[in-house]
């Protein structure tokens, strides 16, 4: 009998208040969705290697010497799991014989956080393979740390807070800290992934370079999506939601992305336009932009013309019926398990 581990934390969508995290120190809103990645974590006898393996939609496998991930060598294809095993275990000793196995049903570099989702999952299971109980802001600060200072992508606050505490949440870069809003949104959402996948890394390195040169309209965004966040909190945070006055506010929130980050695209500005001529209250690209998914806040009524819509697209549309309310889980085993195949 061999222990093992197993994580899972959910992908987010963000509905307002992208970038404000590393802009400003500010709030965002944000709601987990139903699509999850897993990761499981143990240990083999008499390797000197971590053992990185990925399944859906990646399926690749990467091995690394204890020592190389002690020093903190990157370059990888699994690079953030990597970098989750290495704050977490630090020394090589630690290190030695781990194998990380993960799988996701999220869109892969597409807005929807898998980066953060895995980390956080792979942080989590780690930990508890250990016999650690960590507290969630522990875990957030960890998974944070593997993507933010080891892959130095520039990545805030905002993704680890929304993928471990889950649910619709406001989300403060400053303390840091979560306000949940509700558990989730109460209205179908639909995923429309445009398939042009972009890395946050390069994105948000030329986005933090306008950002610090003084660009007047990446300030002008950071003051407007403030008042947005405020008044989209206002508005989900009322007895009875107006889903009509929260997808006006969505529509800002795009319109904001658009003209004033620039990070739209033109697929996912037609894909929005005909969300909300089916039928949709409100759509918006979601997390970095420049390709990735939007979604739309689609009553039942209008969802099969919403779909109808995105037919003749080169999407992949996903529907959810509601949003995910549980945010980082664990599940520990003791039962064998066998080491993957795939490794080569
Ligand atoms: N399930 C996974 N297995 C391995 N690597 C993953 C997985 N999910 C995400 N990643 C890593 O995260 C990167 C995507 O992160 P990012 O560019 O921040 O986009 P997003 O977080 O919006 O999906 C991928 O290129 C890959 O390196
Ligand atoms: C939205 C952002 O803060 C986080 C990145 O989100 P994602 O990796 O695109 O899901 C990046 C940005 O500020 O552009």
């Amino acid at each position: 009998m061999r222990a093992s581990a197993t994580a899972s934390a959910p992908g987010r969508l963000c509905l307002a208040g992208e970038s404000l995290d590393w802009m400003i120190g500010g709030s965002s809103v944000v709601t987990t969705v139903p699509l999850r990645t897993r990761v499981t974590a143990w240990k083999v006898d008499g390797s000197d290697m971590l053992s990185l393996v990925t399944g859906t939609p990646l399926f690749s496998t990467s091995l690394v010497s204890a020592e190389a991930v002690a020093e903190g060598k990157y370059g990888g294809p699994l690079d953030h799991m990597q970098a989750a095993a290495r704050v977490v275990l630090q020394t090589p000793a630690r290190i030695a014989g781990t194998v990380l196995s993960a799988t996701t049903d999220l869109p892969v570099a597409a807005g929807l956080s898998s980066s953060a989702a895995l980390t956080v999952a792979a942080v989590t299971a780690l930990m508890r393979l250990d016999g650690e109980h960590p507290a969630t802001l522990e875990v957030t600060r960890l998974a944070r740390e593997a993507e933010t200072h080891e892959l130095r992508t520039g990545a805030g606050w905002m993704d680890f807070l929304a993928c471990t505490y889950g649910g619709v949440n406001r989300v403060n870069a400053a303390e840091p800290s979560v306000a949940p809003i509700a558990p989730t949104l109460g209205i179908p959402v639909v995923i429309i992934d445009t398939n042009q996948h972009r890395t946050t890394t390069q994105v948000l390195a030329s986005k933090r370079d306008r950002f610090a040169s003084g660009d007047a309209r990446m300030h002008a965004y950071a003051r407007q999506a403030s008042a947005l966040v405020d008044a989209l909190t206002d508005a989900l945070e009322s007895s009875i939601v107006d889903f009509g006055h929260v997808g006006s506010l969505i529509n800002t929130g795009h319109a904001l992305l658009r003209d004033l980050v620039g990070c739209s695209t033109p697929l996912i500005d037609e894909c929005a336009q005909r969300a909300l001529t089916a039928g949709a209250l409100g759509a918006k690209l979601s997390g970095s932009g420049y390709g990735g998914a939007l979604f739309a806040l689609v009553p039942d009524d209008a969802l099969p013309s919403v779909i109808n819509a995105m037919s003749s697209l080169p999407v992949h549309v996903l529907v959810l019926p509601t949003t995910e309310p549980q945010g980082v889980a664990v599940r520990s085993t003791s039962a064998p398990v066998t080491t993957p195949t795939t490794i080569p």
